[in-house]
């Protein structure tokens, strides 16, 4: 029984400071350690590592990875306050973000990307809702695979300009070049199309080069788990530089786009015939859509946000492997000079006909994902899977990392074999839709209601690239400037290393063509 009396006795030091570490351990515990969560038939949360984190810098993939070697294919890690559920096994990510599309197809309103960035805008960071619906709807007017018939010559076009620019630049292949710019102008400007109507000859127009330094700085504000202050919500409340440079960026998009738009919407005031792109759908449907001015700056600039860095990262990343793999080129090579000869380089009518360099595309998707753990989606009801509890407002990882390097799909992991993909006709996009998640060909498109709307522009110009690039040159690294396939940059979006290839054309044609199709008719843009 505790007796109260009237008269005190002072507490003694040694009491003093055990009653302080009581209450530090009371309010601190709970602060670094996991929490365990159960519903009401008493399921917990999925297992997952004992601490509570502020954030997970540098290659957060690998550190999944290796927690989910532990803890299994469905994991739960505390991001401060926020709960994730990680997702490491194929058959997983169909149960829960495909069939159970309905409960888990939200997003996080992170501060940085969401809240300060897009402003819950520019469809990837609109949570789950009717504007997410209305706003997919008007970019995929653009995004289908009619849609791209209309495009198509200026794709065409682009990957022309593409193997051109590298012929001359490389003095007909006698020097080495850092080919970073070159595939970031092709994948620029063939979101400049879609979007805006219209391409850049130079990275330096002032326009167009703001518009690349904001997708750079987009890339490195927005990784899933990098930023502190998305899940210490205090410092969302100070004026930290990374607060700035979020709100900087906001203003930079609604500026640079807003310009861009401006440009477009002139054209047609003047009676110009701007080529269909979602600009001009976005101002002729501007009023009946009821769309303000933030919303068309934040859309405008979404395909240059989302689709530039990811492209040309997988052609970064083709260009690196290729060079390292000479066997697989040889192989390569020989497919294209029996199929196609050297007279025409390879169309977008030959990929069924190519089976292997279709192979190698798919394989550096699932080696080399731009995004390792794609754009986690967010979950809005309570929902038990295989006796674990997960909780409505807890976000959802694919674990592409891990999934791409699953040895029972894909043995020997680690190594770059096309092989394991010839026999595999479908696109990409076909292949998300396979009933039996084992045989999906990778997932580097996300999955579910939020899969990449990108995904058959992305999948149309890496063929045109990667299978042209094969056909004119022979791929090389520099004797002593090994290419490093390990290390990444980038926070939110892998591309490689910076590194220099040389690129040797391989038969006369390469330039009877490229001269040959100099008069190539760009649609008037
Ligand atoms: C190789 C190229 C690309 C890759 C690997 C890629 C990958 C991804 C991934 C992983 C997601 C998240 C999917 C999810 O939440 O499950 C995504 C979303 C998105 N991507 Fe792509 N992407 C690529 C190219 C493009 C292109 C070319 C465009 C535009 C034309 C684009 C526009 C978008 C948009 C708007 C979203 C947000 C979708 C939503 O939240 O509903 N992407 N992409």
């Amino acid at each position: 029984m505790v007796c109260f009396s009237s008269q005190t006795t002072p507490l003694s030091a040694s009491r003093l400071s055990l009653l302080l570490v009581v209450l530090a351990l009371t309010f601190i515990f709970p602060l670094i350690f996991r929490g365990n969560i159960v519903d009401k038939d008493g399921h917990s949360i999925p297992p997952g590592p004992p601490l509570r984190y502020a954030f997970l810098r540098r290659y957060p993939e690998r550190a999944l990875r290796a927690w989910s070697r532990t803890y299994g294919p469905l994991f739960s890690v505390w991001m401060g306050n926020q709960l994730f559920v990680v997702i490491s096994d194929a058959r997983v990510a169909k149960d829960l973000l495909v069939s159970n599309g309905a409960i888990f197809s939200s997003r996080r309103q992170y501060f940085m990307k969401n809240q300060t960035i897009l402003r819950g805008r520019a469809i990837t960071a609109t949570a789950y809702n009717d504007t997410w619906r209305q706003h997919r709807r008007i970019a995929m007017q653009l995004l289908t695979p009619k849609a791209i018939q209309g495009y198509a010559s200026v794709l065409d076009y682009e990957a022309h300009i593409l193997i051109r620019s590298m012929y001359y630049e490389t003095g007909m292949g006698k020097y080495p070049i850092n080919p970073a710019h070159f595939v970031g102008r092709y994948a620029l400007n063939n979101m400049l199309t879609v979007s805006f109507g219209t391409r850049t000859d130079s990275t330096a127009d002032p326009l167009t080069e703001s518009a690349l330094a904001l997708a750079t700085e987009f890339m490195d504000l927005t990784g899933p788990l990098s930023n502190m202050v998305d899940f210490i919500e205090p410092l969302q409340w100070i004026p930290t530089s990374m607060r700035s440079r979020g709100r900087r960026l906001h203003d930079g998009i609604v500026d640079v786009y807003g310009a861009m738009i401006m440009r477009v919407k002139a054209r047609m005031d003047a009676g110009e015939d701007v080529p269909d792109c979602l600009v001009k759908t976005l101002l002729l449907t501007q009023e009946q859509e009821k769309l303000d001015w933030e919303d068309l700056c934040m859309l405008s600039a979404v395909f240059t946000l989302g689709g530039v860095h990811s492209t040309s990262g997988v052609i970064s990343w083709f260009l690196a492997l290729i060079s390292s793999h000479p066997e697989v080129q040889a192989r390569a090579h020989a497919e294209l000079d029996s199929v196609v000869g050297r007279d025409a380089w390879p169309g977008v009518d030959d990929e069924q006909r190519l089976p292997y360099i279709r192979a190698i595309i798919k394989e550096v998707g699932r080696a080399h994902s731009p995004f390792w753990l794609a754009t986690p989606h967010f979950s809005t009801e309570d929902f038990v899977y295989n006796g674990m509890y997960i909780p409505k407002n807890t976000g959802l990882i694919l674990n592409c990392y891990e999934i791409h390097h699953n040895e029972e799909k894909y043995p020997d992991s680690f190594s770059f074999n096309p092989e394991r993909f010839l026999g595999d006709t479908l696109t990409c996009s076909e292949s998300s839709k396979l009933p039996n998640a084992m045989d999906r060909d990778h997932w580097a498109f996300g999955a579910g209601r939020r899969i990449c709307p990108g995904i058959h522009v992305a999948e149309r110009e890496l063929w045109l690239a990667i299978s042209r690039l094969l056909w004119a040159y022979d791929i090389h690294s520099l004797p002593d400037e090994p290419i490093s396939l390990e290390e990444y940059e980038g926070e939110s979006g892998r591309t490689p290393l910076p590194y220099r290839i040389t690129l040797t054309p391989r038969h006369d044609r390469v330039q009877a063509l490229l001269e040959a199709e100099e008069e190539v008719t760009l649609m008037k843009l």
